[in-house]
């Protein structure tokens, strides 16, 4: 259980309330494309509400680097939250966040309004978590709330910094929903306990693949990472992904998971192309035996029964990163067996952020799994075992 004070453990009848969200969400041509960021904030919105407080929310959106670029403007957002909110959330529309106009509009609130600052990064000072924008976020409120689990692997002002500043700084309902399901899944886990990881790097999972050896029962290892285990271990990869540096490092994770009686899986054949694409030519092979010139681009036929039958009699399942270029539907097939295994079974599955998070959305199982988490990047370093800064800012229980 997470040890900090939350939303449930104060009292924000007319107090004004700032409250970081992490409304991060993909953009085209100002639509929102994906809004599960939006929808996962309302609880903490609604109770703040519904306890008589002035909710003055805040966000970044992309990576403006403190310039007020108005393809980055949260203005989208504004308009998006009022509807699923059935309640008018208002845009402080202000280039400098904290500028007159926010200062004007959080004034003119009444009890269980709404609104929503400008793009947090559109200040230079927010990714340096410099002290004077911290200072004049802490300014408009009494209280602050961090609900931004996806922002939570960041040291920034809005999340960090102002928490210096302010009396009282507490987590919300989604914050708190992500760190208990990541955190008992990994620390106190119902056996058997799977971890499937996949991507495309070995090098950007180091950390991941070690400290999970030290906790699951079985390590499936699929996707681009494959490849330097499989030539690690003598195998012909021809040109798929590899990163020689590691090669070492895999041995020591293949020896890690054998002195730890953990089953590491790896696949046994592979999907390969002759070209980086949807449409070049395709064959099935064995691992260890792709030709020269070929590009192992997803796991094979067998591989998929293998990985699906090691999370049957799963009891919990942690899954990050793809296992082949499910962007492309002819690679997609493996990604879709995993999430289909996944949907089958009655283990709690959890699902890493990113790119598992949208291939598994894409393919129509969302539903099925426990729990998707908000967070790519703050899912993994919290897999890694690290602490999450955006975490340790608030008061503690
Ligand atoms: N066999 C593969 N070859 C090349 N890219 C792959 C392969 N398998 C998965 N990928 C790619 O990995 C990407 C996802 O990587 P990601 O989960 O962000 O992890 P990483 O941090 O390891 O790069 C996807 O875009 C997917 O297409
Ligand atoms: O979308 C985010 O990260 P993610 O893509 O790793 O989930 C967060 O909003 C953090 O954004 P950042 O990586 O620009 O600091």
């Amino acid at each position: 259980m997470l040890n900090k004070k939350s939303v449930d453990d104060i009292n924000v009848n007319g107090k004004k309330v700032l409250v970081r969200c992490d409304f991060n969400v993909p953009l085209q041509e100002g639509k929102i494309t994906d809004e599960n960021r939006l929808v996962a904030a309302l609880p903490t919105i609604k109770k703040l509400i519904a306890d008589g407080g002035k909710v003055i929310l805040c966000s970044h959106l992309g990576k403006p680097k403190g310039e007020a670029k108005p393809e980055l403007s949260l203005a989208p957002v504004a308009v998006r939250l009022s509807e699923l909110l059935g309640q008018e959330v208002k845009f402080a529309a202000d280039p400098e966040v904290v500028g007159p106009n926010a200062k004007a509009a959080v004034e003119a609130m009444k009890d269980g309004e709404v609104i929503l600052l400008e793009n947090t990064r559109y200040r230079a000072e927010e990714t340096k978590n410099g002290e004077a924008f911290s200072k004049e976020l802490a300014s408009l409120c009494d209280v602050f709330v961090n609900d931004a689990f996806g922002t939570a692997h960041r040291a920034h002002c809005s999340n960090v910094g102002v928490t210096q500043f302010v009396d009282t700084a507490v987590v919300g309902y989604l914050m708190q929903k992500e760190i208990d399901f990541l955190g008992n899944a990994v620390n106190n886990p119902e056996r058997p306990f799977v971890a499937i990881l996949g991507g495309a790097k070995v090098s950007s999972k180091i950390s991941v693949i070690n400290n999970l050896l030290d906790k699951v029962d079985t390590l499936i290892i699929g996707g681009g990472m494959a490849y330097t285990f499989s030539k690690a271990a003598g195998g012909n990869i021809g040109i798929s992904l590899c990163e020689d540096d590691y090669l070492e490092y895999a041995l020591e994770m293949k020896k890690k998971a054998a002195e730890k009686g953990v089953k590491l899986l790896l696949p046994v054949d592979h999907r390969i192309g002759d070209a980086f694409s949807n449409d070049c030519n395709i064959q099935i092979v064995k691992s260890g035996e792709i030709p020269e010139g070929w590009e192992g681009m997803d796991i094979g036929p067998e591989t998929e029964k293998i990985f699906s039958e090691a999370v049957k009699d799963a009891k919990t399942v942690v899954w990050n990163g793809p296992m082949g270029c499910f962007e492309m539907p002819n690679f997609a097939h493996g990604t879709a067996a995993v999430a289909k295994a996944l949907a089958d079974t009655d283990a709690t599955t959890i699902i890493g952020g990113g790119d598992s998070a949208a291939a598994v959305n894409i393919l129509g199982y969302g539903d099925k799994m426990t729990h998707i988490s908000t967070g790519g990047g703050a899912s993994l370093e919290f897999l890694e075992g690290k602490e999450l800064p955006g975490v340790a800012a608030a008061n503690d229980k």
